[in-house]
Order: C-alpha cells, then sequence, then structure tokens
C-alpha cells in the first residue's frame, strides 16, 4: 500500500518535470522566433534575464497537503516580525532623499566578510548567463557575465563549488526579501521570483570619454512606449511587484545606479553609489525609472533580486537550490568526471531531480521549499 503511494506520488513528481521539461523547450522554440523577429531590438524595453512564469503547484505541487498549516505559522510569524526591529540593517535614504515614491536605500546587508565571499562566486560567472548568452546586452564597452541560482545549485551538487557559499547566498538573499517586504509594510507575503549575480566589467579598449549607460533607464515590470508611458504587458515581466540590488563591492569607477523622473527629460531624482552591503529596493513599475551609469574601469558586482506577490511565480530554481543543499549535506556532493554546465544549464537541473531519487523524496518532503523562504 505505503509503496504504491510512493510510487503514485513519484509519477505525480514525473508528470511535473516532463510538463517543465517541455515548457523550457517550448521556450526555447519561442524565443528563437523573437529573436528572429527582432523583438528585443527596443532599446527602451527592460530586456531579460528572467525566466517564464513557474508555479509553485506547477512544480512541487503534491507538496499542497502542507499548506494549510504552514499558511498558519507564515501568518504568526510575519507579526513577530514586525514587532521585532532588530536588523543590522540601516535605512540611510528614503522617498525624500531619492526624490519619489516607494524606494529606499539600506547599508549593512552584508559584513565585508560576506561581500568578499559572495564575489568568489562570481568566479563561476558566465558571459551573457541569463541573457541569451549575449555578452553585452547593456553596453558595448562592458562584458556582461551572470550566474543564476540553478547553475550554483548544479556546480555545489557536482562539487565545483562550496556548499557554504550556495547557503550564503541563500541566506543573504532572503534577508533581503525579508527587509524589503517588512519595509513596506505588505499585506500579503513577497515571494522571490528571479534571483541574478551580475558583474559588469569596462573593457580595456573602452574611449575614456564614453556616454553611454550600464544600464540604460528602463523600469522593472513595464514597457516604456514613446508617449513615455510604462505598460504593464507582454513581453515586460509584469508580475516582478518589487525590486532590489544588493551590492557586493566598490572598487571600480562609475556604475552609480539613479532614479530619474522622466524617460525623456531624464532627470536625476536620486543616486546610490554601490558599496558592499548596501542595497536599493523599489516597487518595479513606471514610478520607479532607473539606470546604471557607465562602469568605467575594472568589475562591479551585485546581486539583482525581483520579488512577487504572486506565488505562482516563484523562482522554482530556488526550490531546487534548496533542496540540493540538503541532500549534499545529508549524503555529499555527487562525482562526476569532466562535468560541463552548459549555457542551458535548467535541462541537467530537471535531470539530476530525475535520477536522484533523495531529491525526489526531499523535494516531495518539502525540505527544498522552507517557510521562511518564500
Ligand atoms: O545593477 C543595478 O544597480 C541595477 C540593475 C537593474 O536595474 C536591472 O538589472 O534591472
Ligand atoms: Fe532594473
Amino acid at each position: 500500500m505505503l509503496l504504491h503511494y510512493i510510487s503514485e506520488e513519484f509519477a505525480v513528481i514525473d508528470a511535473k518535470f516532463n510538463a517543465f521539461t517541455k515548457k523550457i523547450d517550448a521556450e526555447k522554440t519561442e524565443q528563437k522566433h523573437e529573436e528572429k523577429l527582432g523583438k528585443y531590438s527596443s532599446s527602451i524595453l527592460h530586456p531579460p534575464p528572467g525566466h517564464s512564469p513557474s508555479t509553485r503547484t506547477q512544480f512541487v505541487g503534491n507538496l499542497s497537503i502542507f499548506r494549510d498549516e504552514e499558511e498558519t505559522e507564515v501568518q504568526i510569524s510575519r507579526v513577530r516580525k514586525r514587532l521585532e526591529v532588530t536588523d543590522d540593517a540601516q535605512i540611510i535614504a528614503e522617498e525624500k532623499e531619492l526624490g519619489g515614491r516607494n524606494r529606499y536605500a539600506a547599508d549593512g546587508l552584508l559584513n565585508s566578510i560576506e561581500c568578499n565571499l559572495l564575489m568568489q562566486l562570481t568566479q563561476i560567472a558566465v558571459e551573457g548567463d541569463g541573457y541569451e548568452e549575449n555578452k553585452s546586452p547593456h553596453s558595448p564597452y562592458e562584458r556582461f557575465e551572470g550566474v543564476t541560482i540553478g547553475r550554483m545549485a548544479l556546480m555545489m551538487y557536482f562539487n565545483l563549488t562550496n556548499p557554504e557559499l550556495l547557503e550564503l547566498f541563500l541566506q543573504r538573499t532572503e534577508a533581503v526579501r525579508d527587509h524589503v517586504e517588512r519595509y513596506f509594510d505588505l499585506d500579503s507575503p513577497l515571494y522571490f521570483t528571479y534571483t541574478h549575480l551580475v558583474c559588469r566589467t569596462a573593457l580595456l579598449d573602452s574611449p575614456a570619454d564614453r556616454t553611454d549607460l550600464s544600464h540604460e533607464i528602463h523600469a522593472d515590470n513595464c514597457v516604456i512606449k514613446d508617449g513615455g508611458l510604462c505598460l504593464r504587458e507582454d513581453p515586460a515581466y509584469t508580475w516582478r511587484d518589487y525590486s532590489a540590488i544588493l551590492y557586493l563591492n566598490d572598487d571600480f569607477d562609475g556604475g552609480e545606479f539613479f532614479f530619474v523622473d522622466d524617460w525623456k527629460s531624464r532627470r536625476v531624482q536620486g543616486i546610490v553609489r554601490p558599496r558592499c552591503g548596501r542595497m536599493v529596493a523599489f516597487s518595479a513599475g513606471g514610478e520607479n525609472l532607473h539606470g546604471v551609469r557607465g562602469v568605467r574601469n575594472s568589475r562591479r558586482c551585485a546581486v539583482a533580486l525581483w520579488f512577487t506577490l504572486d506565488e505562482k511565480y516563484l523562482e522554482y530554481e530556488r526550490v531546487m537550490a534548496n533542496t540540493m543543499l540538503t541532500r549534499v549535506r545529508i549524503l555529499g556532493t555527487v562525482q562526476h568526471e569532466d562535468i560541463q554546465i552548459s549555457s542551458r544549464y535548467e535541462d541537467m537541473l530537471i535531470q539530476c531531480f530525475k535520477e536522484d531519487e533523495m531529491l525526489r523524496h526531499l523535494l516531495r518532503e518539502g525540505r527544498g521549499n522552507k517557510k521562511e523562504q518564500h
């Protein structure tokens, strides 16, 4: 009876994986089609990165039996958290200083040791990662490299990077999510939807007088139309509700983050200079048009975090990464000769779950889906 139940459970997980795999294939075909049509050629559209929607129910749907109890606990812990104000983070600028609505900056989300550790993770960054392998999606004078959580998790699983680094990354980004959720005093939970560790490196042959931006002015969840209106419609990541950028270093010139009032006038309302442990957070709509000034030398690294209020867009790679971390703690890493993590690593991630019974078991138990990690 029990065996029958377990095999049925696994059949359900298999079906989800198959559906997910098909979705990835469909996305790839769609992407090729879009590339042909030049859909992303407009400079005023915030380009990738970002995965298409995934749902917790779609992906780890059979965990829903834990849901009721979990939700109640989440509510209680949220109330408790609002009462305590015991963080190390200090708010350094709010709406008034930054010149607009729903935005703030804080320091102290990482200490210098943590920044140095997380900078080690940037060594596994891949050119164009998250941007369809485009090396310089934003500025021709910079190289853009990124790492997603899925890639970090795979590297850790195959013993190519240290589990403690991934753990630190997941914990500190969770602290940012929690801070943003509490600061904006949201009534419903804020979920991660996409996380991207990115570095922008000034190319040596860049002209000294370059005036272009490292990241063109944009909003994170809408497309700016010619008239200046920002429309929350396809192909924008319309489900993104809040954004945060957590900075890891300051040993470079330029690279300031700035808010502007309007796409055409481009009047700067507020500037945030990156430094270790500083973050800027804001609502992701047209009220928060922002950009990044050119990085004039060296390398600027930061973690870009996008959040949603809609649980169905939950970042599934974070659930998988937590599950893989638990597996590695229990059974150790997987030895594999000459493993290469390709740029399309998603298929490999799914394959690991298909082939590793322990991972499937932990996923089914909800061990990658810690309630404090929305
Ligand atoms: O790196 C930054 O400071 C901002 C990047 C950004 O706005 C984005 O990736 O959407
Ligand atoms: Fe942005």
